[in-house]
Formats: structure tokens, C-alpha cells, sequence
């Protein structure tokens, strides 16, 4: 049975989201008044591709520039929406892509994090599940 059997209306985010890796940890932001780390990355607009969004999203949040031509999918999310009413899902596709320059937050990023496997504490539920993925796969720093 899967969610949307059991939950036949439930809503459901539409979101995309960057996995930065580096030196073994991932890059998440935290967002001024939330209680918990995120993947960067966010909700797509009427008519954008997942690399639009992706492209839009990230450039919004950290002033980074991905290269399109990098991009590529790392995995695709069903969990708990974090800070949505119980039941609401959000499906994250994740992908991986290459940045000129550092990530600088910006003003609606209360701070950025590189997160290891011992981490999931600080994550949104979608976050834990990309940190064990990163993990299965050795990608991770222990
Ligand atoms: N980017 C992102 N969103 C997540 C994660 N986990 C999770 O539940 N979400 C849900 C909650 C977020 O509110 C939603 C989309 O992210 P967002 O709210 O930052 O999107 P946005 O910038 O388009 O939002 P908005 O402020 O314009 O409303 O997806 C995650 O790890 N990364």
C-alpha cells in the first residue's frame, strides 16, 4: 500500500533539491525561523523543469551558479513534508551538479551546514533519508 492509497487527497510538495558533497559531508541551509536543516532547494513554479527550479532555487539561497550541463539526478524523496500538517508529503527529487564559487547565504538563510551520517538529528525527514543514501553509497564521512 502506498500513501497515496491511504491517503488519497493528501497533499503533496513538488520540490527539488541540491546534494553537495564535500570532503564527505552535505551541504543543507536552515531558513530564518525553521527548527531544522534542509537540502537547498525548493518549490517548483508553474512550467519549470526540475533544472530550472533547481538552477533558480540554489542561485536564490547560496548566490551559487550550477552548470546545467552537470546536472544530474542522485535520487527521488517521498517522505513527511517538514512544517506542513500531518499527512502532507513532499516528493524531493535530488540531484547532484557542479558550482562555481562558494555558497554564500542569503538573506532568508539563517546558516549553511556541511552534515555527516551522525547528523540526521538536525535534518528535515527527506534530509535523513538522503544522508543514509549518501552513506550506503560511501559518500559520506564517518
Ligand atoms: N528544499 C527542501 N525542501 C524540503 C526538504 N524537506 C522538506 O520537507 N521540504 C519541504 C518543506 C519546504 O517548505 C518545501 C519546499 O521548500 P521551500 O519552502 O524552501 O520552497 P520555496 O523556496 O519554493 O518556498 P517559498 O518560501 O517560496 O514558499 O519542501 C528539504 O530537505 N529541502
Amino acid at each position: 500500500m502506498t500513501p497515496s492509497d491511504r491517503f488519497p487527497s493528501a497533499p503533496v510538495i513538488d520540490a527539488i533539491a541540491w546534494v553537495r558533497v564535500r570532503e564527505g559531508r552535505v551541504l543543507n541551509v536552515r531558513a530564518h525561523g525553521k527548527d531544522a536543516f534542509y537540502l537547498p532547494g525548493g518549490k517548483r513554479e508553474p512550467g519549470e523543469t526540475d533544472a530550472q527550479t533547481l538552477v533558480r532555487e540554489v542561485a536564490e539561497e547560496l548566490a551559487v551558479r550550477l552548470d546545467p550541463e552537470t546536472i544530474a539526478l542522485f535520487t527521488v524523496i517521498d517522505e513527511a513534508a517538514h512544517g506542513y500538517p500531518a499527512g502532507t508529503r513532499v516528493r524531493l527529487a535530488c540531484y547532484t551538479a557542479e558550482a562555481a564559487g562558494d555558497p554564500v547565504p542569503s538573506a532568508e538563510i539563517a546558516e549553511l551546514a556541511w552534515l555527516g551520517p551522525d547528523d540526521a538529528d538536525r535534518c528535515a525527514p527527506a534530509g535523513v533519508r538522503v544522508l543514509a543514501e549518501l552513506t550506503a553509497r560511501g559518500l559520506l564521512a564517518a
